[in-house]
Formats: C-alpha cells, sequence, structure tokens
C-alpha cells in the first residue's frame, strides 16, 4: 500500500507575494496564530510594503508568509535617541506541516534583506509571546536580541518580547 505522505526533505522556493495569495495567507494565519487580522490589513499591507512580503512555496502552494511595515521610530540600538527607519516584522507564519524545513528562516531572510536593500531600513523589530520557543529560537539565530518586556502585550494577557536586529 502506497501513501502520498509528504516528504519533509521537499524542496521550497520563496517569492514576493502577490494579491492573489491574500485568502492563503488569511487562513495561514487564522490556523497559526491568535492574532488575526481583517483582509483589508493584509491587502495594505502588500500593496505598500510589497517589495518585503514573501511566501513560501511547495508545490506550488502557499505554505508560509512574512508579512512586513516600514516605520521611522527611535533606535532600539543607538547610545544616543535617534529616529531611525525600521522594519517591522508584523506577522510571520508557515502550516504546521511544512515546519523545521527552513522555510521560516529563508522568508524572514528574505524580508530582512529587502527591507535593508529595497526600503534602506537600519534595523528591524518585532514582537513574540515570551512562551513561543520556537519562533524566539529562529530570531535568536538570525541576529535578533530581545530588547525589551512588553507586559500584558496580547489580548489574553500574555507578555511579548521586543526582539530586534541591527540591518547595518
Ligand atoms: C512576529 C511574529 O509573527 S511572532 C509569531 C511567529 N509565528 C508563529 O509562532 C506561528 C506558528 N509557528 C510557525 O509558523 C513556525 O514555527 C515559525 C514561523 C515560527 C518557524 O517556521 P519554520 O519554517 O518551522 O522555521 P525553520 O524551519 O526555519 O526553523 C528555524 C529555527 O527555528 C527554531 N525552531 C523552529 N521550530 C522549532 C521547534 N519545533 N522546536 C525548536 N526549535 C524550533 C530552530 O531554532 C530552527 O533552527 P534549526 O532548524 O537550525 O534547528
Ligand atoms: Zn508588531
Amino acid at each position: 500500500m502506497e501513501f502520498a505522505e509528504f516528504n519533509k526533505s521537499s524542496s521550497f522556493t520563496i517569492r514576493n507575494a502577490r494579491m492573489d495569495d491574500v485568502e492563503q495567507i488569511i487562513r495561514i494565519n487564522r490556523d497559526s496564530l491568535p492574532e488575526n487580522y481583517p483582509h483589508y490589513f493584509f491587502v495594505e499591507h502588500l500593496k505598500e510594503y510589497g517589495l518585503a512580503f514573501f511566501v513560501g512555496l511547495v508545490n506550488y502552494n502557499v505554505v508560509g508568509y512574512v508579512m512586513p511595515r516600514i516605520e521611522w521610530g527611535f533606535s532600539n540600538f543607538k547610545q544616543i535617541p535617534s529616529i531611525v527607519k525600521k522594519g517591522h516584522i508584523v506577522s510571520i507564519a508557515v502550516e504546521s506541516p511544512y515546519r523545521k524545513m527552513g522555510i521560516g528562516t529563508a522568508l524572514l531572510r528574505e524580508s530582512m534583506k529587502a527591507m535593508k536593500e529595497k526600503y534602506k531600513a537600519e534595523e528591524v523589530y518585532l514582537e513574540v509571546r515570551v512562551s513561543n520557543d520556537n519562533a524566539i529560537g529562529m530570531y535568536e539565530k538570525n541576529g535578533y536580541k530581545k530588547v525589551k518586556l512588553l507586559r500584558g502585550y496580547y489580548a489574553d494577557g500574555e507578555d511579548a518580547y521586543l526582539m530586534a536586529a541591527s540591518l547595518l
């Protein structure tokens, strides 16, 4: 008997997100995270910051996304308070059967590269649940440091770490 079981060594590709990916991105977001957003929120981020908005594909199907934003704000690194251009990882997720294959890392790195090269951002930051060991591990392996504890950041009262990395 043969099983059409998914092979973890299967390869994936990364490309910029398109408008016709939005429904799939929303579905992955709802299945993966308690932080969900209305349809227009995804569309606006794709329109505004599309050069740093990526999806991961396996067999032509979207299985992950990274949704970014570009902002001006106080540096998380400079000694003297100064305003810098910062990338913000608003949301990143990979569908559960496709995790631990490197897709999350590839999405994160492509978005950070575009933040730096296309948008001239100097830093990148994000918030993550203090209990989210998988995501925190991925961020730390990609140069992020915990810079602040945001108490009661989430709707259910959980704290967040603000994590940031330099893009210079
Ligand atoms: C700003 C925000 O959006 S915060 C919320 C982040 N998103 C979520 O939590 C949604 C649910 N989780 C996911 O979708 C995924 O687990 C992600 C996006 C966090 C990681 O995606 P993946 O494709 O699995 O990541 P990837 O395979 O690149 O793993 C990268 C590293 O993350 C860490 N990691 C990922 N999964 C695990 C795990 N199950 N156990 C331990 N470490 C893990 C490891 O350090 C891993 O490095 P390694 O492969 O060298 O050991
Ligand atoms: Zn955020």
